[in-house]
């Protein structure tokens, strides 16, 4: 129950679609319990009676009741699920709003297939709970009461023959679920798995075909499959040898009280249409405790969800706004004092003593082997990550500082593989910043280089992209990324290898695109290529996390280090490719 009041906040301000469905419940309840009455009445006062004029009053009353029974049971349904329907849609909604404000570091462990299911099948698995199975509980628990309040009125000592065997289903109920819930938490677990593998699979679909590992991945996804089938079917055997047991025991009572009731008929102790009333009523109390393992079924499910929602919910909130933080115009003034950045606790420190002073409008060029912190560096200005040690510092103030919109709004980014949303061309332009207007547009694609094959395309700006902007090259995906970067107009602007994936007139094409958006912001240009940043103010060189050099290209390019080292193997790269051309 622990898990289901954290989550109250969010079923009960619906309470009274729940209340009202409850209301209607009892009137479905009683209705069921008045049948056997009626039945008894039949027997006792009109058969037995000769009394036969009244059997159409009888079925008069029976249409009645089964007509309001009718009425009752559509707006329990309906209120139910409204109940239930409406909650998850709130959670669900909070739970993307979530997802959106964990940082980084949540994703840099949590697979998108599982969160998927979490956010589908889960949700759902909750709901269903709300919606059918709390007032199912409620129902079985109105149905025995008032069964037995019949039963007890009928004849007493009956009524405790008939009920001696309870206290046994009630174990066996409370053995089915410390079995079943653990069951159900695996199922869900590997559930999720199987959504991670086809998430992967369908995104990488491109690696897999090209390296022939279509059986591979086949044999993976089987092997996902079968270790959910084999959850299923380890519940599917705990819910199976409980039915013919719970059914047994219903049977036992049934037998002791054919038993027993007949001996109390025959010695006038009961009359007949009581013993057929309790025969009837006995099964209202059986059925609704059998059904007891479906409504714990349907509670462990919804459990084992409830546990994999609140895993997101109450997920650490590692990158937190402070209450003071501001909102001001950035100027980009980038200040790293003495940053050290470790991604793992106990691993090595992927930055390590950072410091450089980037004025508003400079441009820094970071050089390095894979893996050397270049990245890094800008994750720590758009406070995507926190420093372990030092400050990183924009305008003066630490990025702690300010609100994260306006932080992050005012850095631009073109990385190496830019993902453009399954929107029209105009659409992923103006992402950051939709209310610009179709000029400002087509103006902002102008100084990328885009306009030029957009207009070749044949919905110009309405084209619609594939998944992941599918359907256009590499490189205009770039240019498409700079677009959009001019658009939201920052002070900040991180070149991420920009232009390490096309072409030589491309990347010349691409290099005048970005010149364009450099102007007068503060830049930050990661790449492998000299030529790429080699008029940088400063080029800082790392290597393992540390600056081992830095200074302007023609200061390194005879310093004799590192970035010589570079130069020399690109510049001579370079040499053989004129050899081999001429
Ligand atoms: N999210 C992360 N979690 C854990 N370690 C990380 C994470 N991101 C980067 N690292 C590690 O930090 C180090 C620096 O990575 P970074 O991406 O900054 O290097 P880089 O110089 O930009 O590399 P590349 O040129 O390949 O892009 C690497 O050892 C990398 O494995």
């Amino acid at each position: 129950m622990h898990t289901f009041k954290k989550l109250k906040h969010f079923y009960w301000p619906y309470r009274k679609y729940f209340f009202l469905s409850l209301f209607f419940l009892f009137f479905v309840t009683a209705i069921t319990v008045v049948y056997p009455i009626v039945l008894q009445q039949t027997i006792d006062n009109v058969v037995l009676a000769d009394q036969y004029y009244l059997i159409p009053y009888i079925c008069i009353i029976f249409l009645v009741l089964m007509i309001i029974k009718g009425f009752a049971t559509y707006y329990h349904q309906y209120l139910g699920d409204l109940f239930g329907i409406t909650t998850v849609y709130k959670m669900r909604d909070a739970l993307y709003e979530k997802l959106h404000v964990l940082s980084f570091k949540y994703y840099d462990n949590a697979k998108t297939g599982d969160i998927m299911s979490r956010l589908t099948a889960d949700v759902d698995g909750f709901r269903f709970f709300l919606s059918l199975g709390f007032a199912e509980l409620i129902r079985i628990t109105l149905l025995i009461v008032l069964s037995l309040s019949v039963m007890f009125y009928f004849s007493i000592p009956l009524a405790l023959v008939t009920m001696a065997a309870m206290p046994l289903l009630g174990v066996v109920v409370y053995r089915f679920d410390r079995r079943v819930h653990p069951a159900f938490r695996k199922i869900r677990k590997s559930f999720g798995q199987l959504n991670t593998r086809v998430q992967e699979n369908i995104s990488g679909m491109n690696t897999v075909k090209s390296l022939s590992r279509e059986d591979f991945e086949i044999g993976r996804f089987s092997s996902s499959n079968d270790d959910y089938r084999q959850n299923y079917l380890k519940t599917a055997s705990i819910w199976s040898k409980y039915f013919p047991m719970m059914e047994f025991i219903g049977n036992v009572c049934a037998v002791a009280l054919l038993a027993f009731g007949g001996y109390l008929v025959i010695n006038g102790g009961l009359s007949l249409g009581e013993l057929v009333a309790f025969f009837s009523l006995v099964w209202y109390i059986m059925g609704p405790l059998m059904n007891l393992g479906f409504v714990i079924n349907l509670f462990s499910q919804s459990k084992a969800s409830a546990e994999r929602l609140l895993e997101i919910l109450e997920a650490e909130e590692d990158i937190v706004e402070k209450d003071d933080a501001i909102a001001t115009e950035i100027k980009g003034h980038v200040t790293f004092n003495d940053v050290t950045l470790t991604y793992t606790k106990d691993d090595d420190s992927a930055l390590k003593n950072i410091s450089f002073d980037a004025p508003p409008g400079k441009v820094i060029g970071l050089i390095g082997a894979t893996g050397s912190g270049k990245t890094s560096v800008t994750q720590l200005i758009t406070r995507f990550y926190e420093p372990e040690r030092g400050d990183v510092l924009v305008d003066g103030r630490p990025v702690s500082d300010y609100k994260l919109k306006s932080l992050r709004s005012s850095i631009g980014f073109v990385l190496q593989e830019p993902f453009l949303f399954s929107t029209s061309i105009r659409e992923n332009i103006a992402y950051g910043n939709p209310d610009m207007s179709d000029e400002q547009i087509i103006n902002a694609a102008k100084r990328a280089q885009a306009h030029e094959f957009i207009m070749e395309m044949p919905n110009g700006y309405q084209t619609m992209l594939g998944e992941r902007g599918m359907g256009l090259s590499g490189g205009q995906k770039q240019r498409i990324a700079i677009a959009r970067a001019i658009c939201i107009n920052p002070s900040i602007l991180v070149l991420d290898d920009a232009t390490s994936a096309v072409d030589m007139e491309t990347e010349f094409k691409i290099q005048k695109a970005l010149k364009e958006v450099m102007k007068g912001r503060t830049s930050f240009i990661i790449a492998h290529r000299i030529s790429s940043l080699k008029h940088a103010d400063e080029i800082i060189v790392l290597e393992d996390g540390k600056v081992v050099e830095r200074g302007t290209h023609d200061h390194l390019v005879g310093n004799n280090g590192t970035y010589q080292r570079i130069y020399d193997i690109q510049y001579q790269d370079r040499e053989e490719i004129m050899n081999a051309v001429n």
